[in-house]
């Protein structure tokens, strides 16, 4: 059992240290957590969406921006689409689950507004219709995937592809990318940035 715990442990960190040591790969979280701090010095706001675990992401990072994360500041709009079970069982019922998180986007979302799809495949068919739809109404799409990153790494205006073909290692990675991204986000809209 111990050897096991600690090959798992290792497995989740070597993953990390490959983020960690991929320049290119740390290029496109940093021009996410740009595009979402201009988004919010305009005024617009985030929305996200995953299934199963990357539901939970979502809705973690969603409550980061309007909570708090390490302090204390006005409320920073975020909208996970993952929430509302009668919009969930209403759209999934009358047009069918994979619209769920489309059919909410359309409502909900506006120009300028940055949609994160959490998804380990990156085939997840819900979200690759909500980008479509993001990318209709002029939101920037922002994926973070795994494996090959799927139709949605392909799609999306900025790509995060954690380099791992292991559902669970991606998802942790997933979250300190997002982890990540709500404390540039906090800083450099109330405290005293990150620098360059
Ligand atoms: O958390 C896990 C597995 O670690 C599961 O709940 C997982 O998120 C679900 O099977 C999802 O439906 C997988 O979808 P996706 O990551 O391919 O978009
Ligand atoms: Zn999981």
């Amino acid at each position: 059992m111990r050897a096991y715990l600690e090959k798992e442990i290792s497995a989740s960190i070597e993953t990390k240290q490959k983020i960690l040591n991929d320049d290119a790969l740390l290029g496109t979280i940093e021009a996410a957590a740009k595009a979402c701090v201009e988004a919010y010095r305009r005024g617009n706001k985030t929305l996200l969406a995953g299934n199963g675990g990357s539901a939970a992401d979502a809705q973690h990072i969603a409550a980061e921006l309007v909570g708090r994360y390490g302090f204390d500041r006005p409320s920073i709009p975020s909208l996970a689409l993952t929430t509302d079970t009668s919009n969930l069982t209403a759209i999934g019922n009358d047009y069918g689950y994979d619209k769920v998180f489309s059919r909410q986007l359309e409502g909900m979302g506006v120009e300028g507004d940055i949609f994160f799809g959490i998804s380990t495949s990156g085939n997840s068919q819900n979200i690759v219709n909500a980008f479509e739809s993001a990318k209709a109404k002029g939101i920037t799409t922002v994926a973070l995937v795994g494996r090959d990153g799927g139709k949605m790494g392909q799609m999306a205006d900025i790509a995060i592809i954690v380099p791992s073909n292991a559902t669970p290692r991606i998802q942790e990675s997933h979250i300190l990318i997002g982890h990540i991204i709500c404390d540039v986000i906090e800083k450099e809209l109330f405290g005293d940035g990150v620098g360059a």
